[in-house]
């Protein structure tokens, strides 16, 4: 055993036997220069900001603008998720499905173990024990992340529950937890320079759903390392809820109160960059009608004895997109920013010491530092943040966040919404004519691509329930899981299911829609819907507003707007049916039977 697996034992904070083993098996592959067991505390945090302020990973922000805040800025080529290099190396292909990368298992752990080989010489291995969801939680989900990178750390801290609480759980119910092992992938020779932002050209990112595992390299960014979030909250979960009944989801959560004080959960699944920690944190314009927040990005939601769907958030924090985040548009955000506590990742910095973001204030400063270190003016044509910065901050400093975020059995939905980036043809809001039409819209969610993930940008796709990048298992399989879980349940009681698309174009190249806070109009018609008071078209794609029924009181909006909002164009949906059926045809055979007797129906109904 060598010096450093030597020191894991003598030094852990714990006699469990298979944590101890994976760590020793870690240390011996990975070759620290020494192990560290993360607490969680206060102290903890500080000392590891302190440390990468000092070794330049990140600024300390003014204290008067953003107390207690950092901006990191990372490689260039470390901006977002690869999904190109994500898979899924289930033991036989088919259960990864067409959607996923694959390799064989003994494969892929054989190409991981060469490059985990040494990877943190040079640095400290810092041991993270986490829980996503509660704590008290019936049956709690742990994970342990190790991994070579200090921010990651300090950022998992935001994230997720982490440190000696959660070891503490593990040993008392000798829990199960997922073991994920994260590095850079940029060992340290003696006596050599760290960078600021040290990570690899090559990065893969791999998940074993039969062994339930994680491994991460090359990347020190957010999606990609932070491995509580999208890896085991929705690649790894997505499994052990298709094994267990329940489901993880890609979705917000939001609570909502009528004038008459009546309270209604909401769940709404889009892609990244299309609005989930907007509609999350809804300023409503429309009088009257409380919001507020649950959860921002990751659901996960089963039927009680009852038949009711319940939903939880498994995050204790926001990583939210910066650039269109501004006062305006999401005041919400900027007030829980604001209260510091929170980690900037590629946004600008002002010359106050503060960040800065695209569509953050209304004015653009004269000058700013851009994301890459260089003077920027405002007469520049690039944007001064990457168009993916992020911002890292603790949830519970949402004024508006629902006390309920903290009741582990969840809350029950009456509503779930699907929606994706679309210029043309999918309007406002539809109502799904029944839940197995709404699983149809879910299922053949489109949205253009955003820069949450590397790769062109606005390329349109198909996104099922906006799980693409984040089923870890078959997308055929995955909807037949949708389907059986809820053909067990009294059908009354299953949420009501709308598509909603606040991207469409008006001829002029304008969104036909203003978005964000008056969003809350859309959610105000949903639930009138519900409610059996709203009226609807009844069209072939579903239940679609009339102009009247929509509350548009104070709102600046044209009758041609309106109309580009509302419109179900014939000929955009003969398309868009072509579209889906070759979409279908790619499950080969894999797709539940019901979807596509919908496409059937759609189908005749558009004839
Ligand atoms: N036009 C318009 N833009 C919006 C609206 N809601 C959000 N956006 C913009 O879409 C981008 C992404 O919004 P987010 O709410 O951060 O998206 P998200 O789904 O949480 O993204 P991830 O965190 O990557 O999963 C931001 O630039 C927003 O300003 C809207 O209603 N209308
Ligand atoms: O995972 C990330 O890096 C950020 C995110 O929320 C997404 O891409 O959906
Ligand atoms: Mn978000």
């Amino acid at each position: 055993m060598g010096q450093t697996a030597q020191q894991v034992l003598s030094e852990a904070p714990t006699t469990n036997q298979r944590l101890l083993d994976w760590v020793t098996e870690m240390a011996e592959l990975t070759q620290p220069d020494h192990v560290y067991w993360v607490d969680g505390s206060e102290q903890e945090y500080s000392r590891l900001t302190d440390e990468l302020v000092e070794a330049g990973t990140l600024k300390r922000l003014n204290p008067e603008l953003f107390p207690n805040s950092f901006a990191a800025f990372s490689d260039p080529k470390d901006v977002a998720r690869v999904e190109e290099q994500t898979f899924i190396c289930s033991a036989k292909e088919s259960d990864a499905g067409f959607t996923n990368n694959w390799m064989e298992p003994a494969e892929m752990k054989a190409k991981l173990n060469g490059l985990f080989a040494g990877s943190m010489r040079g640095r400290t291995m810092y041991v993270i024990p986490f829980v996503m969801g509660h704590l008290e939680a019936k049956d709690p989900k742990f994970g342990v992340e190790i991994t070579d990178s200090a921010y990651v750390v300090a950022s998992m801290r935001v994230m997720a529950q982490i440190g000696t609480e959660v070891l503490r759980k593990i040993e008392e119910l000798d829990a199960f937890f997922v073991p994920a092992l994260h590095s850079v992938g940029a060992p340290l020779q003696p006596g050599e320079q760290d960078v600021a932002w040290p990570c690899s050209e090559e990065k893969w990112i791999v998940h074993f759903p039969e062994e339930r595992s994680i491994y991460s390299y090359g990347s020190g960014y957010g999606g990609n390392a932070l491995l509580g979030k999208k890896c085991y909250a929705l690649r790894i979960a997505s499994v052990m809820a298709r094994d267990e009944g329940w489901l993880a989801e890609h979705m917000l959560i939001l609570k909502l109160t009528s004038p008459e004080q009546k309270t209604y959960y909401l769940a709404a699944a889009f892609p990244s960059a299309c609005g989930k920690t907007n509609l999350a944190l809804l300023d409503p314009t429309i009088k009257d009608w409380k919001v507020e927040t649950l959860g921002d990005d990751i659901t996960w939601m089963r039927f009680d004895d009852e038949g009711q769907l319940r939903a939880v958030n498994p995050e204790a924090g926001l990583f939210g997109v910066a650039p269109g985040t501004g006062w305006d548009t999401n005041p919400n955000a900027m007030r829980a920013i604001s209260k510091g506590n929170s980690i900037f990742t590629n946004c600008a910095l002002t010359d106050d010491g503060g960040v800065w973001w695209e569509g953050m204030t209304h004015d653009t400063p004269e000058h700013l530092t851009d994301w890459q270190g260089n003077s920027w003016t405002s007469d520049m044509d690039h944007p001064a943040a990457h168009p993916n910065a992020r911002f890292c901050t603790p949830i519970d400093q949402i004024d508006m966040l629902a006390p309920e975020y903290y009741e582990p059995e969840g809350v029950p939905l009456s509503a779930i919404f699907f929606g994706g980036r679309r210029k043309t043809t999918i309007p406002l809001v539809t109502q799904a004519r029944d839940w197995s039409h709404g699983i149809f819209m879910g299922s053949t969610l489109s949205s253009e691509t955003t820069a949450a993930a590397a790769g062109a940008l606005g390329r349109l796709r198909r996104d099922p329930m906006a799980m693409l990048p984040f089923m870890g298992y078959d997308a055929g399989d995955y909807l037949k899981h949708w389907v059986k879980l809820s053909s067990a349940v009294d059908a009354e009681k299953l949420p009501k299911i709308f598509l909603v698309n606040w991207f469409r174009r008006t001829p002029d190249g304008g969104f036909a829609w203003p978005g964000f806070g008056d969003n809350s109009r859309v959610v105000k018609w949903a639930i009138e819907r519900i409610e059996g008071k709203a009226d609807a078209v009844d069209t072939a794609i579903g239940f679609v507003p009339t102009a009247e029924s929509l509350d548009l009181d104070g709102l600046d909006i044209s009758a041609e707007q309106l109309e580009a909002a509302l419109k179900v164009d014939a000929l955009e949906w003969a398309e868009e049916a072509e579209s889906i059926d070759e979409w279908y045809r790619r499950f080969g055979g894999s797709l539940p039977e019901e979807l596509l007797g919908e496409l059937e129906g759609l189908k005749s109904r558009l004839a």
